[in-house]
């Protein structure tokens, strides 16, 4: 594997991709409140209409439409008062021409009825005969039998990860519970002789262990259970422990430092060895985020990570969070939320390689702004002023002060 043989991201996307299996951790049944954010493992449809009855959307009278056809302030339609729809219960009545029935708002359309007049347009002054001052339309103030999601109908596809609205319709429809994919174990590595864990106050050349951090969170924001192996000596053989527990135990492992070429830099020997040859790059055409590894250990996938914190966060976002979601069974691996926003300064790249662009976003008259926050990769404040990142492709040599950029938004409002 020749380090300086770098490949395309999009390259790299596509060789992990078809690494890796859907949902090694099975599928498991959750109650309803447990299933926020879960992504659902089959499709979901309703076993009967919803609502299972007509049912009116105001507060008036249920009547027949055709009835209150050229109805009028000054010429108000005469019905007849025969009854009440009670709240929660059957509508006992069958409306027939020229009568009417009180009825309240989620009420259940007495037979006969297709539509209700609102109270404000009527005067009923002795409970039994009502004037109405306005024509209706057939259906008019009504939710038909159905018409929100219709018996049999999918609503809710294997893959999706549910939303608060799509629980609220599984409610509605009486499935109290939802059979999803299960979370990812992700195990994550720091890596050097100089980090040191976060309690310790660096002495000498040490620094204090950021990936373990950043990498957590972010796995964690896509659902992944983390669990943290420490900081790794720059030892080949305190590295093979560490990876042989992780793979055992997790279904991903992340190991970010010691993955350049450098005498300190076991992760790709390790990943050789212990996968059998199936290292399938070391080397990624992008700035920053050139010292990327991939390999697979039987069946776990293997990231190993640059070790200056914007790089590994970098990799991480491109292309370890597509892979959880392909493994979390999401049916589309789609990218975050995109802005289109324009660049406020020239920025020069390399032709030949992505670069990664962070950019803070600010709104102005109408339209985000999108201002470039420069930095080394080794600093991680460049990433804590970024709201999100521009990625300037290969085939382009740079971008101009004012070209329209889509930015992948990385902070929520
Ligand atoms: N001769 C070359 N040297 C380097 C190249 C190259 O192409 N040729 N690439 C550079 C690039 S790009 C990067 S990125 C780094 C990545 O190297 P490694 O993945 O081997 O990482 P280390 O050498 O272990 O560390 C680099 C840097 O990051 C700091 N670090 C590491 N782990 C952590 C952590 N958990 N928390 C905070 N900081 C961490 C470490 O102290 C170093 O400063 O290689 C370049 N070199
Ligand atoms: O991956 Mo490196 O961060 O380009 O310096």
């Amino acid at each position: 594997m020749d380090f300086f043989n770098c490949i395309s991201l999009r390259t790299a996307q596509g060789l992990v991709a078809d690494a890796l299996s859907v949902s090694p951790t099975g599928v498991e049944e959750v109650d309803l409140i447990q299933a926020l954010g879960r992504v659902v493992a089959e499709d979901i449809s309703a076993g009967s209409d919803l609502p299972p009855f007509s049912r009116s959307t105001v507060d008036g009278y249920a009547v027949l439409s055709r009835d209150t056809f050229g109805a009028g302030e000054g010429v108000p339609v005469m019905l007849a008062v025969v009854g009440e729809v009670l709240m929660g219960q059957s509508a006992e009545y069958s409306v027939v021409p020229g009568q009417a029935v009180v009825i309240p708002t989620g009420g259940m359309l007495p037979a006969g009825a297709d539509a209700v007049v609102m109270l404000e347009y009527t005067e009923c002054s002795d409970n039994e005969t009502l004037l109405v001052l306005k024509p209706v339309a057939p259906g008019e103030n009504v939710v038909v039998k159905g018409e929100d999601i219709k018996a049999g109908t999918v609503f809710i596809t294997a893959g999706s990860k549910l939303t608060a609205a799509e629980i609220g319709a599984l409610a509605a429809c009486g499935i109290a519970k939802v059979k999803v994919f299960g979370r990812l174990t992700v195990g994550v590595i720091s890596t050097g002789d100089e980090v040191v864990a976060v309690d310790v106050v660096p002495v000498g050349g040490q620094v204090r262990d950021i990936n373990s951090y950043t990498l957590g969170a972010m796995l964690a924001e896509t659902d992944c259970q983390v669990r943290y192996y420490g900081i790794i000596k720059d030892n080949y053989e305190k590295l093979r422990q560490a990876i042989i527990k992780a793979v055992t135990e997790t279904k991903l492992v992340l190991v970010s430092g010691g993955s350049s070429v450098g005498a300190r830099d076991h992760t790709v020997r390790v990943i050789e060895e212990l996968g059998q040859q199936r290292v399938m790059f070391h080397g990624l055409a992008v700035k920053p985020g050139k010292p990327t590894i991939f390999g697979m250990i039987g069946q776990v996938p293997v990231f190993g990570l640059p070790g200056h914190p914007v790089a590994a966060m970098t990799v991480c976002q491109s292309l370890v969070i597509p892979a959880v979601k392909k493994m979390h069974g999401l049916r589309t691996g789609k990218a975050g939320i995109q802005v289109l926003a324009k660049l406020t300064r020239n920025i020069a790249s390399a032709p030949g390689r992505d670069d990664f662009l962070r950019v803070r976003l600010v709104w102005r008259e109408g339209e985000y702004l999108a201002e470039p926050v420069l930095g080394k990769s080794g600093l991680i404040s460049v990433m804590t002023q970024a709201d999100g990142i521009v990625r300037i492709s290969a085939e382009s040599s740079g971008l101009y002060a004012g070209d329209v950029v889509n930015v992948e938004v990385m902070r929520e409002a």
